[in-house]
């Protein structure tokens, strides 16, 4: 199972569990309102590291951001299998606007 599978196994398993049990339980417990506020603060600092070209810093925050996005994701009933269709989707809808491209050309 890759690191995404796994996290998405562990949080459908704590958002139900008692806040005082973990980091992901407890956010949960906060709210929607609250995992969005965490999504806002950590895509900033991402988008700081990444202005700072702090690569290592990057990679932090871009594991910090996608975890709690996808806890967000989660609470709201969606998973990333959800996004994945959504970028399938899109990858079907520019191959046609490419082949209409070449055949009109
Ligand atoms: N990947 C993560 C992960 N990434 C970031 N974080 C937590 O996200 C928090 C972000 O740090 P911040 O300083 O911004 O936030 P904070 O000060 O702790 O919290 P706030 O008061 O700001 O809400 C830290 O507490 C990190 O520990 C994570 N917590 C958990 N996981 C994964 O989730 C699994 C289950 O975790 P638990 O829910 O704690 O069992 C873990 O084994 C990991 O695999």
């Amino acid at each position: 199972m890759d690191a995404f599978a796994t996290l998405e196994t562990t949080i459908a398993a704590r958002l139900t569990a008692d806040p005082a049990s973990s980091y992901i339980a407890g956010l949960a417990a906060k709210g929607r309102a609250k995992i969005a506020q965490k999504v806002g603060e950590e895509a900033v600092e991402t988008v700081i590291a990444a202005i700072a070209d702090d690569r290592a810093g990057l990679v932090g925050e871009a594991a910090d951001l996608l975890f709690h996005l996808t806890v967000l994701l989660h609470h709201a009933g969606l998973t990333l299998d959800d996004v994945r269709a959504e970028l399938t989707r899109r990858e079907g809808v520019s191959g046609l606007v490419e082949k209409a491209g070449r055949t009109a050309g």
